[in-house]
């Protein structure tokens, strides 16, 4: 087992121990561990950006009332003589079979669904696909993406990603983190949640893409976006689109484009293991399509990359003053050669031993 270098939640956060030159510096200028500002002080900096709220569901009908409902607040004004925080909720239907269209609409949403959304062009299964479209179905300049299987879900978690992207130049892309924990009913647990992220996505960036290892959630679905950047990158049809958007977004506007707030606590219907599965192999053909035949990869094919053929795998704790912390794991593998080669050498030198023996 390869020792971290600081075990996660203890301490005070070692950002500069993030193993990529400039990590540490994103990590502390890109971060925002609390909600400094309202509804009220976004919208005096909206100057007359139309933003859209965004949610792809498929078979949603228990939980995209109570989803639209949060986020609905926003779209009137926030004040005498001053426009809404968000220009319109919009559900964008992926083949729901029960009563999710009906339920979104009764709760206020506007719903297209794939079809409508971008009519002309066949439609194709998953998550991104949706999230694609949907940017044919909306103008606005900014797009908030949230899951409509959420629970204990409220508005500040909109707040929260606008935050960043209407405030300051350059951030494009903006990512919710949070506690995720693995269980609905309970009101204590703190983590056990992201499986996928934390088993797959996590170690593939370190190895693949080690600049992006400060994001605490790169797999959440909760996030900001510019039609600036929105419209300039592919979207992987499946679960890959949020790994491709971060892959993406760093390759055209670099590290600085993106951006991460901590909105509290994440709840969400779970999937089993086995759909989990296959949403990380269509994670992991994302990432190899965007990452092969890199410098990067090439080295790690060859024992590379950093100091000692490792890698550094950041992975984050909260701790008890509920601060995300990172904390850096340099991760070795040495790989030992075939036994049958240890063994033919061991033979040959002790033969070679006797014979030297023998003609003393
Ligand atoms: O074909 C699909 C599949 C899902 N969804 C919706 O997308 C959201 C997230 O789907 P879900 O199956 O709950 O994803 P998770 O297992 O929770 O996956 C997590 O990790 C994925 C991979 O990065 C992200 O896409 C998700 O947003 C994130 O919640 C939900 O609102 C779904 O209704 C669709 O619209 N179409
Ligand atoms: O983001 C993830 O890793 C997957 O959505 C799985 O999340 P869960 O372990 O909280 O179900």
């Amino acid at each position: 087992m390869n020792a971290p270098v600081r075990a996660p939640g203890t301490g005070p956060a070692p950002v500069d121990a993030l193993g990529v030159p400039g990590l540490g510096a994103w990590y502390r200028t890109r971060t925002w561990h609390d909600v400094t500002w309202s509804a009220q002080d976004l919208v005096r900096g909206k100057e007359g950006r139309r933003v859209a709220v965004v949610l792809p569901a498929l078979d949603e009908e228990t939980t995209v009332g109570g989803v639209v409902r949060a986020f609905l607040p926003l779209t009137r004004r926030q004040g005498p003589g001053m426009p809404p925080l968000v220009d319109e909720v919009l559900v964008v239907d992926s083949g729901s079979t029960d009563a999710t269209v009906a339920v979104a609409r009764a709760a206020g949403a506007r719903v297209v669904t794939r079809e409508e959304a971008l009519p002309g062009v066949p439609v194709r299964p998953g998550k991104g696909e949706v999230l694609w479209r949907a940017l044919a179905a909306t103008d606005a300049d900014i797009v908030v993406y949230a899951d409509s299987d959420l629970v204990d879900v409220h508005a500040s978690l909109v707040v929260g990603l606008l935050g960043p992207i209407l405030r300051e130049e350059g951030v494009h892309l903006v990512k919710a983190f949070y506690a995720r924990p693995l269980r609905l009913e309970t009101t204590t647990e703190k983590s056990g949640g992201g499986r996928v992220t934390e088993l797959l996505a996590r170690p593939a960036l370190a190895t693949f893409a080690p600049q992006l290892g400060g994001v605490v959630q790169p797999l959440g679905g909760e996030y900001a976006g510019t039609r600036e950047l929105l419209e300039q990158v592919p979207f992987a049809g499946g679960y890959g689109i949020e790994v491709g958007l971060l892959l993406d977004t760093l390759a055209l506007l670099g590290l600085d484009a993106i951006a991460q707030v901590d909105v509290g606590v994440r709840k969400h219907r779970h999937r089993d293991l086995l759909s989990l599965g296959v949403a990380a192999q269509e994670i992991m053909l994302t990432i190899a399509r965007r990452t092969a035949g890199t410098d990067l990869v090439r080295a790690v094919a060859h024992g590379g990359p950093g100091a000692a053929g490792g890698v550094d795998l950041v992975q984050f704790d909260q701790a008890a003053d509920g601060r995300w912390r990172p904390g850096t794991t340099h991760v070795v593998v040495h790989d030992r050669p075939p036994m049958a080669e240890v063994l033919a050498s061991l033979r040959a030198a002790a033969r070679a031993d006797g014979g030297q023996r023998r003609s003393a």
